[in-house]
């Protein structure tokens, strides 16, 4: 096959995608105590015929959705959430050295009309280590975004909720707003504003959570 006609050829290709997601290498970072990413493959010579990959990893490695039954028993399952929630318009905003995504660091941003919302924050980009600690959602930030009629928010942080937290605040007040979550994208070279975004979970059966590879092309 000729490069011509096939992938090289930009003309009938769409252009301006950019990847927010944290590559998934043997490096990347994972919650403390939980599986880490790991891939390996046969080789040729070990099959006869092919290199053939194989990975472990937890669900909630690199960037990824959460469905509601990672913290909630009865909570809806990947293979269960509509798709239409991580495809479409997003707004980028950035919240600054806020502690806290609470409602008062919010609501200096127009959020009118935002259904995805990527919330950058102060913890830098950095897939291969683990933060120390990260910002986090309060209640009445999950509230302040429910009203606005958001229904998925992406963050650059490895979880909504504190990482000591055991209760989940953050994540469950989320949900009860009906918004739902996108964690560990990768926002540090985007310019504030609007995009496209696509982040599709994988088709896991019964999954809590599952990686996403998350793009965006500016509107
Ligand atoms: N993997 C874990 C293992 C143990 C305890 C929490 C997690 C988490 O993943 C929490 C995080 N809020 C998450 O949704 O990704
Ligand atoms: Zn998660
Ligand atoms: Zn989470």
């Amino acid at each position: 096959m000729s490069n011509g006609s096939h992938s090289t050829s930009q003309s009938n290709f769409e252009q301006g995608w950019i990847d927010i997601s944290q590559p998934l290498s043997n490096k990347l970072a994972h919650w403390p105590g939980d599986t880490s990413f790991s891939y390996t493959f046969a080789t040729k010579e070990q099959t006869g015929s092919v290199n053939v990959g194989r990975m472990t990893t937890s669900l909630h490695s690199g960037t990824h959705v959460d469905a509601p039954f990672h913290f909630l028993n009865e909570g809806a399952k990947i293979h269960e959430l509509d798709l239409n929630l991580y495809i479409g318009p997003c707004r980028l905003i950035d919240i600054g050295d806020s502690e806290f995504i609470n409602a008062d660091a919010l609501s200096s941003h127009d959020l009118n009309g935002v259904t995805r919302l990527l919330i950058r924050t102060k913890l830098p980009n950095n897939p291969n280590s683990f933060p120390d600690s990260i910002p986090h959602f309060t209640k009445d930030g999950a509230a302040y975004l429910g009203e606005k009629g958001i229904r998925l928010v992406g963050l650059d942080c490895p979880s909504v909720d504190a990482l000591d937290s055991k209760e989940l605040e953050g994540h469950h007040a989320l949900h009860q707003n009906g918004v739902h979550i996108l964690e560990n994208v990768m926002l540090d070279q985007l310019s504030l504003g609007d995009y496209l975004l696509i982040a599709l979970p994988l088709a896991i059966q019964d999954g809590d959570g599952s990686p996403v590879r998350a793009v965006v092309k500016p509107l």
